[in-house]
C-alpha cells in the first residue's frame, strides 16, 4: 500500500514549518472539520497535517468533531495517521519533556459521538491493539534519531475535561494503571479503526497532573511552557518519521487496514441508504464493492 503520513497536531501545534505544501479545505458529509488540512511532502513522504483544535485553537476537546476530521482526513487519502498530543504523566517516571509512544487507551470520555456507524448500517470493530505496531516501530526510531527522550508503550487515559482531574481521579487513574492522561485520543483511535486508518500516539507530558505531592495542582501557564519547550522536539520527530516512513508498506499488523472486512453486521437490504452515502470515504471499500 502507498503512505500517506497524517499528523494530527495538539495543543501548541497548529502548523509544519518545513512543510512544503498549501491548505486544502476538504468538505465533510460529518459535519465541520477543525480547519483545512496542510498537504506537502517532508523527506519525500506525502503528508497531511491537521491542527487538532483548529488554528488559533479555537476548539476545546469536547467540541472538536472528530468525526469530520478522520473522515477528511480519509479523504486525503491518509493511511497512516500520527497524533501529537499534550498529556499528563501519571507516573513519576515519566517527567515533563517525556514522549510517549503510548500502545492502549481507557476511554472515559462521554459527550462525543464515537462511530461512524448506527442506526441503518451497524458495525463492530476490534480495539485491542489501538495502536499500529509498525508505525510504533517507526515512531520509536525517529525519536532515537532526532534526539528526543521517548518511552516506548504506556496507556493513554482520555477524559472529558475541560477542566482537569480531582485529586481522587488522578489517584483512581493511577491505580487503574494507565501511564498518561490527556482529552483527545479517544474517540480519535476508535474513528481512526473504523476508517481503517492505522493510528499511534506520540504523548508529550507537559505536567504531573494532580496526583504527585511535590508538583501539586496542574497549572495552565506551567503547561503552555513545556508545551512550548516539546514543541520543537516534535517537529524534530516528524521530520525524522518522514525520513523513516517507507513509500510503500505491508498490511497492519494491528488490523488497521481491513478493520471493516466483516465488521458490518446490517443485512444490506436493511442499511440506510442515507447513512451509507455519508460513509463513502470511511467504509467505501467494503459497502460499495461487488460480489465475486
Ligand atoms: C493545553 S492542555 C489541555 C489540552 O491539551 C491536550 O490536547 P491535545 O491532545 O490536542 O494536545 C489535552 O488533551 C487537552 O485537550
Ligand atoms: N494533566 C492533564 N490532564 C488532561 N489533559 C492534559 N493535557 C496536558 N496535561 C493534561
Amino acid at each position: 500500500m502507498d503512505v500517506v503520513l497524517g499528523i494530527i497536531g495538539g495543543s501548541g501545534l497548529y502548523d509544519l514549518p518545513g512543510l512544503e505544501g498549501t491548505w486544502e479545505t476538504i468538505e465533510s458529509p460529518w459535519g465541520e472539520p477543525s480547519d483545512s488540512v496542510l498537504r506537502g511532502t517532508l523527506a519525500g513522504t506525502p503528508i497531511v497535517f491537521m491542527p487538532r483544535h483548529g488554528r488559533g485553537h479555537r476548539l476545546g476537546p469536547t467540541q472538536i468533531n472528530y468525526r469530520a476530521n478522520i473522515d477528511v482526513l480519509k479523504r486525503a487519502g491518509v493511511t497512516d495517521l500520527v497524533s501529537l498530543s499534550a498529556c499528563g504523566s501519571l507516573r513519576e517516571d515519566l517527567p515533563p519533556g517525556t514522549f510517549v509512544i503510548v500502545d492502549q487507551f481507557i476511554d472515559r470520555t462521554f459527550a462525543r459521538e464515537k462511530s461512524f456507524f448506527g442506526t441503518g448500517c451497524v458495525a463492530h470493530v476490534s480495539m485491542a491493539h489501538p495502536v499500529s505496531r509498525d508505525l510504533g516501530d517507526r515512531i520509536e526510531a525517529a525519536a532515537e534519531v532526532s534526539g528526543v527522550k521517548s518511552r516506548r508503550g504506556g496507556t493513554y487515559l482520555a477524559m472529558e475535561g475541560p477542566q482537569f482531574s480531582s485529586l481522587a481521579e488522578s489517584h483512581l487513574y493511577r491505580a487503574w494503571g494507565a501511564d498518561v492522561i490527556g482529552m483527545t485520543n479517544m474517540p480519535e483511535a476508535k474513528l481512526a479503526r473504523e476508517a481503517e486508518i492505522s493510528y499511534a500516539t506520540v504523548a508529550m507530558v507537559t505536567d504531573f497532573d494532580s496526583w504527585h505531592p511535590d508538583h501539586g495542582e496542574v497549572d495552565i501557564q506551567q503547561i503552555i511552557a513545556t508545551m512550548n519547550a516539546n514543541g520543537d522536539a516534535a517537529r524534530a520527530l516528524v521530520q525524522a518519521l518522514a525520513v523513516a516512513t517507507p513509500p510503500t508498506r505491508e498490511v497492519c499488523s494491528a488490523g488497521s487496514d481491513t478493520a471493516l472486512e466483516f465488521a458490518i453486521i446490517t443485512s444490506p437490504d436493511a442499511r440506510d441508504p442515507a447513512l451509507v452515502a455519508k460513509l463513502d470515504a470511511v467504509a467505501g471499500r467494503v459497502l460499495h464493492r461487488t460480489a465475486p
